[in-house]
């Protein structure tokens, strides 16, 4: 079988990583594409110069032209500005949706059969956005944000709990921003409610409090990135959650990863893209899987959805 091949668009912070964690892993052949001459073929050539240290054996390729990503089986967006301390993600949709236009046409004219994954923000637009333009299947054509949002509430409580990250299942629901859903009575540790574990430690009061804490730090665990660099917002960890998504993808893993998906009447959602829990295989975003809300988390997800229903109306 032909080698298959993996196509970035935007060659910055999260771009670069991007292309490394794809070389280290051997996913493909890489081509980097950005806007600014220099820029993705410097990048590639300092990652494949790595090659002989690291035993990676994948073609890494920098690009100014949209030709060189032809035949590309997944794409993944980061083309366009990260907010700076102060903003919202929201506050991005005007330059980003220009950014946007012309990237989604570049795909669509040069990776016509591409899975797309898009990070760019505000991610739950910019999906929108990318799948109108290009006009591909709603399955081809997806978001990341829940594998990130719900890896840093992971993180949280692996640290809050003592134990192993690995040993946590998490899952957000909803738009990525303030409003999003960390769904606190389906995460566990080892299948052991999380509640339960924290409750032991601290008591029921105080238990609940401390998971109040951790729900508002992954709720805003971008902004304390942003706060923290000044200069720019997280790039390791959306890299590795993009590429959790792109392997499942290229192995037809169907791991059941939180995506922004196109939702047809799931969770009560018709005809809007926000996140939720899909089985991604070699059909790209193939089936949504629906869970239970309770009355308190269904509020909270309508109100995550009604925000990024308000943004997207704001789409020209
Ligand atoms: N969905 C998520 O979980 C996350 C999303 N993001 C978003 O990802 C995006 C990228 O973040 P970074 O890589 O840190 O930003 P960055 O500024 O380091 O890189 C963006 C790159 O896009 C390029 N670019 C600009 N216009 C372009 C065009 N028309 N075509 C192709 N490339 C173009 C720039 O030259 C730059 O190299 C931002 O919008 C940020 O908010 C960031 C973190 C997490
Ligand atoms: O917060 C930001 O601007 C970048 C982002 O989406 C994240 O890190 O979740």
């Amino acid at each position: 079988m032909a080698r298959r091949k993996i196509a970035l668009i935007g060659g910055g912070q999260i771009g670069g990583v991007l292309a490394q964690l794809c070389a280290l892993r051997e996913l493909g052949d890489v081509v980097l594409f950005d806007i600014v001459e220099g820029l993705p073929q410097g990048k590639t050539l300092d990652i494949a110069e790595a090659a002989p240290v690291d035993g990676f054996d994948v073609q890494v390729k920098g690009t100014n032209s949209y030709a060189d990503i032809a035949g590309a089986d997944v794409v993944i967006v980061t083309a366009g500005l990260p907010r700076k301390p102060g903003m919202s993600r929201d506050d991005l949709i005007s330059v980003n949706s220009k950014i946007m236009t012309s990237v989604a046409e570049g795909i669509k004219q040069h990776a016509p059969n591409a899975f797309v994954i898009v990070i760019s923000n505000p991610l739950d637009a910019m999906v929108t956005l990318c799948q109108r333009i290009t006009g591909f299947p709603h399955n081809r054509v997806v978001g990341q944000a829940g594998v990130l949002d719900s890896a840093r509430f992971a993180a949280f409580i692996a640290w809050e709990l003592g134990v192993s990250v690995k040993d946590v299942s998490a899952v957000t629901l909803g738009g990525h921003g303030d409003d999003m859903v960390p769904l606190v009575r389906y995460t566990s540790v080892c299948g052991i409610p999380v509640m339960e574990l924290l409750e032991q430690k601290y008591g029921a009061a105080k238990a609940a409090e401390v998971m109040a804490a951790m729900v508002k730090r992954t709720r805003g665990a971008g902004g304390e990135v942003v706060a923290l660099l000044k200069t720019g917002s997280a790039f390791y960890s959306p890299a590795s959650s993009a590429i959790a998504m792109a392997e499942s993808f290229l192995k037809d893993s169907k791991r059941v990863l939180p995506t922004c998906a196109f939702l047809k009447g799931e969770f009560g959602v018709d005809g809007l893209y926000v996140g939720v829990p899909v089985v991604i295989g070699a059909g790209g975003a193939e089936r949504v899987l629906q869970l239970k809300l309770n009355a308190e988390e269904q509020a909270m997800m309508d109100k995550s959805v009604k925000a990024v229903k308000d943004l997207v109306a704001t789409l020209k």
